[in-house]
């Protein structure tokens, strides 16, 4: 039960009514592990400097779909992809392109906070210095740049040498964000990014997400719908690996379209 997607995408605008150019498109995507087809045939667009939620039950192919947009699958050995995912005139999924370059390009932050078991200051640093970095001035301004981004800096400027580990869950989880934007992505991809985390340190990453949009384009996944209808200006549904609807939040949580959908935010299943 595909939707057929407006292509005409340019008209849609985000909810301060703006329009946003679409960044990264999705063309006929379908994610296979070995004999099981996790995502089928998906087309949708991620808009520039928006928030785009996916959301739906366990087991539809969030994770698998979101991974796939900086080629994280290409860890597990089983997946394959086809299709274009066109990002600055590239196809994602070229197995030829630059992945490295990619990943920075297109941060991507997880369910679980994975801080480096190093110092706070390191775990930004240590990204830039793999990728070349070695100006000290350099490397302290974007320590605190990033930190600062993140609200992060009044917290943790008096403790920078200390262990990232020492730091609280949600900490834990805006200095992986910081250490994303270290990068200068312009696209961060965020899995269930509050799922493990208390509903204050919740709420700082949802304040947070909707500052970072003025300079990024956002993904995210959750399970948590209010989160969607709070922050995301784009919701897309999936379904058994299909994308059952993809629209303006405020009109998928509105007016959905299909019946599944409409089921799936009134919390008949899922
Ligand atoms: N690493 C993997 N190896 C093999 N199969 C996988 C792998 N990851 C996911 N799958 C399969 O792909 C399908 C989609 O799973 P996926 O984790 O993408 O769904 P999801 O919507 O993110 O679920 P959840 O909300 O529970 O995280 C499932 O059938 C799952 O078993």
């Amino acid at each position: 039960m595909m939707i057929q997607l407006d292509t005409n995408i340019a008209n849609f605008t985000n909810d301060k009514g703006e329009e946003t150019p679409v960044q990264i498109e999705v063309k006929d995507v379908n994610i296979f592990y070995g004999s099981n087809h996790a995502v089928k045939d998906v087309n949708m667009p991620i808009h520039e400097k928006s928030i785009t939620a996916l959301i739906g039950p366990s087991g539809c192919g969030k994770s698998t779909f979101i991974r796939t947009i900086n080629r994280m699958n290409d860890l597990i050995p089983i997946a394959r992809c086809e299709g274009n995912i066109l990002y600055r005139d590239n196809n994602i999924l070229n197995p030829k392109i630059d992945v490295v370059q990619l990943r920075k390009e297109i941060g991507m932050v997880f369910q679980q906070p994975n801080p480096f078991p190093k110092s706070i200051s390191e775990n930004i640093q240590l990204p830039l210095k793999f990728a070349g970095m070695r100006n000290k001035k350099i490397l302290k301004e974007t320590t605190e740049n990033c930190l600062k981004e993140v609200g992060l800096w009044d917290e943790v400027k008096d403790r920078l040498d200390h262990s990232a580990t020492g730091l609280s869950g949600g900490q834990q989880q805006r200095l992986c964000i910081a250490r994303a934007l270290a990068l200068k992505p312009s696209v961060i991809l965020l899995d269930e990014p509050t799922s493990a985390l208390d509903p204050v340190s919740t709420s700082k990453i949802e304040e947070l997400l909707l500052r970072l949009k003025k300079d990024y384009t956002i993904v995210i996944v959750t399970h948590n719908m209010q989160q969607a209808a709070r922050i995301a200006d784009y919701t897309a549904f999936f379904y058994q690996g299909e994308l059952v609807e993809f629209g303006l939040t405020r009109n998928l949580f509105t007016h959905p379209e299909k019946k599944s959908t409409a089921d799936y935010i009134s919390g008949r299943f899922g």
